[in-house]
């Protein structure tokens, strides 16, 4: 089923003030993939998922869900299921019968009911508590059978709101595995909000981020992270450095970037038609730099400031010329040494590594 947002904008009035929670919100969801909805607080992620649920009614734009329009759909008519992060099970039904509800609603006969509900149980772990209260499983049992009362409605489309944000982080881990599991298994189209940028990293086929109500950028989680397109987008995903400069030069497959502070030409590369003289950030991960000599295609020096051994790798910060930190992810530990504070510091980093974005 797929799931196309069309120009979507939603207004919210409140004393006689407009605020436009989202605007402009175009995005093609292909069947079965799993698109993640992350940003700041307040930036249109469940006002978004809930004009696709029906519950929240669009200023402008339309849904599409396999080419039929169903903007002005109620609710029940859409065959979309949300999962809350309150997962509110009935406290008072068992397993089973919280997961059977819904089907007994829509009046199926009993043996569909339990063909569907056993499989469900199936897939998402469930068997053999089918007769406990929720107040006798854990947390994450839960969950699951949130996701399991979803999931044997067999909606078209199935949305997640923060799923998993009352689980501790360690089930978390688990769980958000185990939803992109069985999303994958049901081929199941699928929108999450999530905050948590490892979440929409690890789970997700296409990551949409958002500021403001509007869309910064779309794209796989490594298009995301590799190839940013705006200093938002960079800045939210990972830990980065920004180097600013101007085009001093563009080659055929690299781009030459002079910082005036540094007085250093670095060299980078974009896929954006970009031009001499334009001002631009070069984003450099951390990790995209240590103090290998084979990456000498750039280098720049600094002072140590500080640093955190973690163990498997060093994170160091090194004070540039300009004044400003130079955070560095240092995987193969320097000599086998520790580094010394206040002591210079080359580090080197490849043009694959420099990204180059428009200021
Ligand atoms: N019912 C409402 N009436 C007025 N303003 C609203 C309403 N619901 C949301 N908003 C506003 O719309 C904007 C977007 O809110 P939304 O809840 O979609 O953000 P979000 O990205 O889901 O945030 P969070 O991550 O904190 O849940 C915010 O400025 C919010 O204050």
């Amino acid at each position: 089923m797929s799931l196309n947002l069309k120009n979507l904008k939603k207004i919210f009035k409140s004393d006689g003030v407009e605020n436009i929670a989202v605007d402009n919100f175009n995005l093609d969801i292909k069947e079965g993939q799993l698109v993640t909805f992350l940003g700041p607080s307040g930036c249109g992620k469940t006002t978004t998922l809930r004009m696709v649920s029906g519950f929240e009614n669009p200023s402008a734009g339309n849904i599409i869900l396999d080419e039929k329009d169903i903007t002005n759909d109620p609710p029940n008519k859409r065959d979309i299921s949300m999962m809350f992060q309150s997962y509110a099970l009935f406290p008072h039904m068992n397993v089973r019968e919280n997961i059977e509800f819904g089907l007994k609603l829509k009046k199926f006969s009993k043996k569909r009911i339990k063909e569907k509900a056993d499989k469900i149980i199936e897939l998402t772990g469930l068997s053999g508590m089918e007769k406990r209260r929720p107040d006798q499983i854990s947390g994450g049992q839960q969950q699951r059978v949130a996701l399991a009362r979803s999931l044997v409605m067999e909606p078209k489309v199935l949305l997640f709101d923060e799923p998993l944000s009352n689980l501790d982080a360690k089930l978390r881990e688990s769980m958000r595995l185990e939803i992109r599991r069985i999303q994958k298994e049901l081929n199941i189209t699928s929108i999450y909000v999530t905050h948590d940028q490892i979440e929409a990293m690890s789970i997700s086929d296409l990551i949409v981020i958002m500021d403001k109500g509007k869309i910064m950028q779309i794209g796989s989680p490594y298009e995301i992270y590799s190839k940013p397109q705006n200093k938002f987008v960079a800045d939210f995903i990972g830990n980065v450095n920004f180097l600013e400069g101007k085009i001093s030069y563009i080659g055929e497959d690299y781009i030459k970037v002079f910082n005036k502070e540094l007085n250093e030409e670095f060299i980078g590369y974009s896929d954006k038609e970009l031009k001499k003289d334009d001002e631009v950030y070069i984003v450099l991960r951390p990790e995209g730099i240590n103090t290998k000599k084979e990456n000498r295609e750039n280098y720049i020096s600094g002072i140590i400031d500080k640093y955190v051994f973690l163990g498997s790798n060093i994170e160091l910060d090194i004070r540039l010329k300009n004044g400003k930190l130079l955070h560095v992810n240092e995987y193969n530990i320097i000599e086998k040494e520790l580094p010394v504070i206040g002591k210079n510091l080359e580090v080197y980093f490849s043009k694959k590594n420099s990204w180059i974005i428009k200021k």
